[in-house]
């Protein structure tokens, strides 16, 4: 590729910037006034380049209070139909208090904030111990990077050893885990029973089991308006809890729109996953989504929980309940290891996995 006059060399750049194990954040703190080229998206892709509209009245806020009690039909009646539409939907009065919230936010942004020497040590592209800090988990297949370092730990359904995990986040990464699975416990029997199912369906299916929580770290950029905080892409698991900070730039796709999620002070943000949109035969849609590059002085800082069956084996598809003679499968039956290696051999940007499985 050839940027100007010079002849540009993008796989040693990328190499050099991964060797560097210095993140995104590190070039910022260099005082870097351009962004390197290999983080700049064609243009097609850019956010600019596309109407951005802000229709962010379309994700609704759903009060879960009293979700064990006398509001349970009416969460479970609003949860399906957000479920059904757009795919996410932010919630208050979830039971996890403010201070727990702010504190994992705070935990997130002390290790990035570290000093570049302390936070490199768990550069890694092997999730293999089961935290492994880096920029752009797709960093080697994407056409184009993004500003954003990620600090990925699996949780579950063992989590890493507990000296494993950087210790300026230890006790509130062990915490978030503790509280995000709880409330992925109610969520889960919500969504199952809106689908009709019994409470405990998709808990037994093993939902809950496999969790992997992603800190991500969006750097004020100087040059937003040509690439990404993170490109579109669906969530390939059951279902995400993500928690934001007052940055705004998570966007959701709708027709042709993007839609803004509002941070909320004390909410959450849900949304559904490829795999839960195919055991549920489509009634659930996971739904693509971006965030742009951060343009604000202060960082970005997210925190996402990705709950994923734990059953590597066993075979995955439309649930039989779901399906009818007037409603048939809409999907193959597939072993769940199978579709983790296509995710980690596709690119990230838009595709989604749903596709290799459509019959
Ligand atoms: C659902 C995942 C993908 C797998 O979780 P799991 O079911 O609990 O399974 P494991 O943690 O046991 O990992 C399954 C396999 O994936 C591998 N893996 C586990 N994380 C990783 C890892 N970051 N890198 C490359 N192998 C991994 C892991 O080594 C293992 O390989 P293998 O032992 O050969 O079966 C889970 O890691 C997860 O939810 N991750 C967060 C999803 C996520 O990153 N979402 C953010 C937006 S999507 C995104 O950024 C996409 C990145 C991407 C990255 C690489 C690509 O080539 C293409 C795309
Ligand atoms: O940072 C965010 O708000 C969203 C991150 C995200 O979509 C993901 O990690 O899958
Ligand atoms: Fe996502």
């Amino acid at each position: 590729m050839t940027v100007g006059d010079e002849e540009y060399d993008r796989a040693k750049d990328v190499k050099q910037f991964d060797d560097s194990k210095i993140g995104v954040k590190g070039l910022v703190d260099s005082g870097a006034a351009t962004i390197p080229p290999f983080f700049v998206h064609p243009p097609e892709s850019r956010p600019r380049s596309t109407p951005t509209t802000l229709l962010s009245d379309l994700i609704p806020v759903i009060d879960l209070s009293g979700a064990t009690s006398s509001r349970r039909s009416t969460i479970i009646d609003q949860v399906r139909h957000a479920s059904r539409t757009l795919g996410f939907f932010q919630i208050t009065n979830h039971g996890i208090p403010t201070v727990v919230l702010d504190r994992t936010i705070s935990a997130i942004k002390a290790f990035n904030e570290q000093p570049t020497q302390t936070k490199s040590q768990f550069y890694s592209r092997d999730p293999g111990h089961g935290v492994a800090f880096s920029t752009n988990f797709d960093l080697f297949h994407s056409k184009a990077a993004s500003w954003r370092d990620t600090l990925q730990l699996r949780m579950g359904p063992t989590a890493p050893e507990t000296e494993r995990i950087p210790e300026i986040c230890r006790r509130e990464v062990m915490e978030w885990d503790v509280e995000t699975k709880k409330l992925g416990d109610l969520l889960m029997g919500v969504l199952s029973e809106g689908l009709g199912l019994e409470e405990g369906r998709l808990k037994e299916m093993t939902c809950l089991e496999g969790r992997v929580m992603v800190g991500h770290y969006y750097p004020s950029c100087p040059q937003p308006d040509l690439t990404l905080g993170i490109t579109s892409h669906t969530d390939p698991g059951v279902l995400t809890v993500l928690l934001q900070n007052q940055i705004r730039g998570l966007q959701v796709k709708f027709g042709e729109d993007w839609v803004d999620v509002k941070p909320v002070a004390g909410a959450l943000v849900i949304n559904i996953g490829d795999i839960l949109q195919i055991i549920s035969n489509d009634e659930y849609k996971s739904v693509e989504h971006r965030v742009l590059a951060n343009p604000f002085h202060e960082p970005r800082i997210s925190v996402a929980v990705f709950f994923n069956p734990n059953k590597r084996d066993d075979l995955f598809g439309p649930l039989p309940d779901l399906t009818s003679p007037e409603k048939p499968a809409l999907y193959q039956m597939f072993i769940y290891s199978e579709f983790m290696r296509r995710f980690f051999t596709k690119e990230l940007d838009g595709k989604t996995l749903m596709g290799y499985f459509k019959l």
